[in-house]
């Protein structure tokens, strides 16, 4: 029998909760209709489903349900966002800021904005992840139209501060947009409070399914106008056209609704399994490094650097333990270190040797243990066959050499840029 991988990759995909996906079924059998179709109880029934996950997840974030947009996804709700806002307020300005830690959605999108007209700021962030508030308003000019800083990042699950952003953004008259697909469902959001006008949100990282998502789009103080992108029937107010996929947005309802039901329970139990976690691997092995504020972070997000071993090595010696991504393979095909972790000032060989842990739901303090011990062993054991680790073991001070090259794999190419996060042992 082949036993199964632990899954512990929750920030790429999440499965669907079983209980999701019995509320979605009949939605693929017998209540197959068309939420479009008005003169009989196919339509009316698909539409009322419709209405009442719409209504599910205008609550989950404290909006009203005209003000949510169902998308294919969180990178479409980016693209609408962005390119939208772009083009209605053109006349105002063709200014937008952003992060260079942004999801690739956005930073595509901002890449194809610039080739058509607009200028972009693209922030940088601070080693711990965050950005600098201060740098962020001093980047705001009179031709600004919009603001775009993700909520929670996907590769380091650092939460910037949103309700700051907003208000420096209203101060300025400028519109908020973040890409909320990695908070929804692990912190609490009201839009309202937090003065959100633009957010994305995508089905499948809160156990709903793929291929759905939605953005909300506010519609007083301000009312936020957006030109489509994808023209037809005019479903969606007018904002996004096209037949509505009703089991999956059945599905992201109810989705929606459970992750915020039990939010703060979910969050301390996955916060407590990846301290677990991380006591465990740091107990056990010298050099290894935390990449992000562990202070401001989604509960069930780790990513760890392991000096002097190769991350894609680390990754083939556990998968048939446990599902993880590295910090090289996770942005694209190609073996480029992750431009997130590059962005805190990571070194090239420590981002290769990085680790992303997105602990979950269906995840028991088991997984954890048998986790953690897979990885000190397989760690220890690349770290045998490399003569770098010998040589730093002799204590070797592999800096004064002129081969290997500098920073190869040296602990000292990272650490204390974040003081008390960097764990040293
Ligand atoms: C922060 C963030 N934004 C956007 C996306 C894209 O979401 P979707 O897969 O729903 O298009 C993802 C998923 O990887 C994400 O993590």
């Amino acid at each position: 029998m082949i036993t199964r991988a632990i899954y512990m990759d929750n920030n790429a995909t999440t499965p669907v909760d079983p209980v999701v996906l019995e509320v979605m079924l009949p939605y693929f059998t017998e209540k197959f209709g068309n939420a479009a179709s008005r003169n009989h109880a196919y339509g009316w029934e698909a539409e009322e489903a419709v209405e009442n996950a719409r209504a599910q997840i205008a609550a989950a974030v404290g909006a009203d349900p005209k003000e949510i947009i169902f998308t294919s996804g969180a990178t479409e709700s980016n693209n609408l966002a962005l390119k939208g806002v772009a083009e209605v307020y053109r006349e105002k300005g063709n200014h937008i800021i952003t992060v260079v830690t942004e999801h690739k959605c956005i930073l595509d999108s901002a890449k194809y904005l610039e080739q058509h007209g607009c200028r972009i700021t693209y922030l940088p962030v601070k080693p711990d992840g965050l950005i600098d508030l201060a740098e962020l308003e001093a980047a705001i000019t009179p031709e600004t139209v919009l603001i775009s800083v993700m909520f929670a990042n996907n590769e380091i699950g650092v939460i910037q501060p949103v309700a700051e952003i907003a208000k420096i953004a209203k101060s300025h008259g400028v519109l908020f947009h973040t890409d909320a697909a990695q908070a929804l469902g692990k912190v609490p959001i009201d839009v309202q409070a937090l003065g959100i006008d633009l957010m994305s949100m995508s089905g499948h990282k809160l156990y709903g399914p793929k291929g759905i998502g939605a953005l909300y789009v506010r519609r007083k103080n301000p009312r936020v106008r957006l030109e489509a992108q994808l023209h037809g029937g005019g479903h969606e107010r007018g904002m996004r056209s096209g037949t509505l996929y009703v089991p999956l947005i059945v599905g992201m309802g109810a989705a929606a609704e459970r992750a915020v039901q039990n939010l703060e329970v979910e969050a301390a139990r996955t916060r407590k399994l990846r301290e677990r976690l991380l006591e465990q691997i740091t107990g056990r092995l010298s050099e290894v490094y935390v990449n992000g504020s562990l202070e401001h972070r989604l509960s069930g997000n780790l990513n760890l650097s392991f000096a002097f071993v190769e991350g894609e090595a680390l990754l083939m010696g556990l998968n048939d333990t446990v599902a993880l991504s590295s910090g090289s393979a996770c942005t694209s095909a190609s073996l480029e270190p992750s431009y997130v972790l590059k962005a805190l000032g990571v070194g090239d060989e420590l981002a290769h040797s990085s680790l992303r842990f997105g602990i979950g739901r269906f995840n028991t303090e088991e997984d954890i243990d048998r986790t953690s011990a897979k990885i000190v062993e397989v760690v220890n054991r690349l770290r045998e066959m490399s003569p770098l680790w010998e040589m730093h073991q002799e204590g070797i001070d592999l800096k004064q050499m002129a081969w290997p090259p500098t920073d190869f794999l040296l602990p000292t190419a990272h650490p204390e840029r974040i003081p008390g996060h960097a764990v040293q042992r």
